[in-house]
């Protein structure tokens, strides 16, 4: 089981709250490292890292995690959402403690001309994750489609600003969706990279894209897992188990709450006999992948390197994603001290970035006012 801290997964933050917390729902340290630094807008800038408390999540050898997120994704449902059935104060999750953790995580819509400044003789790369992020969440995830404005946001985007899908879907599938071939994509939670053919490193001599599959080798056991686990849920109604190449995700967004537990406990059974693979919670959704050292935030890195940014003072990558496999990503631009995170997220989180944005149409709106933002800047530039 990862060891990352735990971000609340969809609603989470409910029975989170719910286990300890009988102080301020969300206190905060002083900013540390101080605000806009050399390639860090806010990067320095930290929420308290418990800003929500910290579970131990891998009791019972992981399976504490999972019955935490079964019981937040309870807790958040429609039949079991009231402060009486979680025996919290409803207040939790009320505008008070949303407008405090604004405060840390402030809209990076209203923030923008802060964000743009510290943009300024940078070289801005972006990092888009997918579900959540360009497309809204929806029950069928084969028909998680982006919008046609939605895709034009992000190819302006890329004509700008080098620009990289980071999804933990399988690579083919995301393009699929996003279908702009100038973009890089890193599948598979960033265990399948493909910089394309124009990437100005990496590149191979014939000119062709770079893959770069770090779990390569585990490709026959997750197809194995992949087939044991249809098995396995084929008698749970609304169970839908989906290859996503390097990793498999179980989804549970159309199983009745009622069979949550016993769904889990199936897949928790299927991966005893697969000690080298892992299990990480999502948004609705388990996701099971190869323990390897490698996720989203190894994969950005792995990116700007291969784009000729690795020890580069000027560059400033900004990531925005939804889920906690984000963090990773986040986690690593906080720690390098460049650029920054935005989490998109309607809710409370415990995050490593540094901004927030609600729903995919902000993420949309952000797009579009940094395109608008560098056409301006350039047209200036042009005009002295
Ligand atoms: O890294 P991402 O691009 O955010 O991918 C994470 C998972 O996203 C998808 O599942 C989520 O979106 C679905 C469509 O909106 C939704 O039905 C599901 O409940 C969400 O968990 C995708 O289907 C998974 O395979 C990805 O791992």
């Amino acid at each position: 089981m990862t060891n990352q801290n735990v971000l609340v997964p969809e609603s989470m933050e409910i029975a989170v709250a719910a286990v300890a917390n009988p102080a301020p729902m969300f206190p905060y340290l002083p900013p540390h490292g101080g605000g806009a630094s050399a390639g860090g807008v806010r990067g320095g800038f930290g929420i308290r890292r418990k800003c929500l408390p910290q579970l131990d999540l891998a009791e019972n050898g992981g399976s504490g995690r999972i019955n935490v997120w079964i019981e937040t994704m309870e807790a958040s449902s429609p039949k079991h959402k009231s402060a009486a059935t979680l025996g919290v104060s409803a207040s939790i999750t009320g505008p008070h403690e949303h407008s405090t953790w604004m405060l840390s995580h402030p809209s990076a819509l209203s923030m923008f001309d802060e964000i743009t400044k510290a943009l300024i003789g940078k070289q801005v790369v972006m990092f888009l994750d997918y579900d959540g992020t360009l497309s809204p969440i929806v029950d069928d995830p084969d028909r998680a489609f982006m919008s046609d404005a939605m895709r034009d946001a992000v190819r302006d985007v890329a004509r700008y600003f080098p620009t990289a899908i980071v999804s933990g879907r399988c690579r083919n599938k995301v393009y699929s969706f996003v279908r702009l071939a100038e973009l890089y994509y890193a599948g598979s939670h960033g265990m399948d990279i493909k910089v394309p053919a124009k990437g100005p490193s990496l590149k191979k001599p014939n000119g062709k894209a770079v893959l770069f599959q770090p779990a390569s080798k585990f490709l026959p056991m997750i197809d194995k897992v992949y087939r044991t686990l249809l098995e396995a849920t084929k008698s749970t109604p609304g169970a839908k188990v989906e290859n996503n190449k390097f990793c498999v995700s179980v989804h549970f967004r159309c199983v009745d709450e009622k069979r949550w537990r016993a769904l889990a406990d199936r897949v928790k059974s299927v991966l005893k006999e697969y000690p080298k693979l892992r299990l990480t919670p999502g948004r609705k959704v388990l996701e099971i992948r190869p323990i390897i050292k490698w996720d989203k935030g190894r994969a950005m890195e792995f990116l700007l390197k291969s784009l000729g940014f690795a020890d580069c003072k000027d560059v400033l990558p900004v990531y925005i994603g939804d889920d906690l496999t984000d963090e990773d990503a986040f986690k690593v631009l906080r720690n390098r001290g460049q650029g920054f995170g935005i989490l998109v997220s309607k809710i409370p989180k415990e995050t490593s970035a540094s901004y927030s944005l609600q729903e995919p149409s902000e993420v949309m709106d952000f797009l579009q006012r940094l395109v608008e933002w560098k056409r301006l800047t350039l047209k200036s530039c042009t005009m002295v």
